[in-house]
């Protein structure tokens, strides 16, 4: 059973206050005890606000560098790419961002570029921060014929591709995601959800656990460190 603690908040805005300083204080911890800081953020919409917070945050942004937990195959420049997200919010403050995403058509190989990109990098990473859509994905670890991949990948696997089923409407589009593993080797996972509906969800995936039919249920069930989840109506 994962130790889960709930922070509620009245509103985005309070939200978005607490959560970038949690975030600003596990970056600031990093950059202390290691002289540099690797966070990998969500995409989509939630994290816009918090992300407008954070970087308000005067601190060595330059020894700081952000990946998307995930990223829809899509150039960088489309609306529906995690990397131009992150670009927009966090260049500006100095910040390293390091896309996953490639214009590969093979998913699978996107997957494969996707790790080696990430193999690169110093870790584990001082903070998974987790989203989730309304049908229980977490990262972009979906229903479909990859779930399996996704959540069995061995420790050493950072990334793959996958290939929701059903596509999500508002993306329909093949993905790269974190696996489980990497997810789950963070020195810190934290989640932000809005919604009741959300709520209701992501409460009866973790009650569920491991037998959970979610991806996020699955995930979190073999998480070792303890879990904050943000959450506002
Ligand atoms: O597709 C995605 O969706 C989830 C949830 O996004 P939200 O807009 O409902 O907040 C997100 O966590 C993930 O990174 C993104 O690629």
């Amino acid at each position: 059973m994962i130790e889960a603690e709930w922070w509620d908040y009245d509103s985005v805005d309070e939200l978005a206050d607490a959560v970038a300083g949690d975030v600003g204080f596990i970056i600031e911890s990093a950059l202390d005890a290691r002289d540099s800081a690797l966070i990998a953020v969500p995409g989509g919409s939630t994290p816009v606000p918090i992300f407008a917070n954070l970087t308000k945050a005067k601190m060595n942004w330059r020894k700081v560098t952000v990946v998307p937990t995930d990223d829809r195959l899509v150039p960088v420049e489309n609306d529906l790419s995690n990397a131009k997200l992150l670009a927009r919010s966090f260049l500006p403050s100095g910040a390293r961002v390091i896309p996953i995403a490639t214009s590969i058509d093979d998913y699978k190989l996107a997957g494969n570029s996707a790790d080696a990109r990430l193999q690169d990098l110093p870790w584990p990473p001082d903070l998974v921060w987790l989203g989730m859509g309304k049908d229980g994905h977490t990262a972009s670890i979906f229903a479909g014929p990859d779930l399996q991949d996704a959540l069995d990948a061995p420790k050493a696997r950072r990334a793959v591709g996958v290939m929701p089923d059903p596509l999500p409407p508002e993306a329909p589009v093949a993905r790269v995601t974190l696996t489980r593993a990497a997810i789950l080797s963070a020195r810190t996972i934290l989640v932000t959800i809005t919604g009741q509906d959300k709520r209701d969800l992501l409460e009866q995936a973790i009650a569920d656990g491991h037998s959970s039919k979610l991806p996020i249920g699955r995930v979190l069930a073999e998480a070792e460190q303890p879990i904050d989840i943000h959450w506002c109506p």
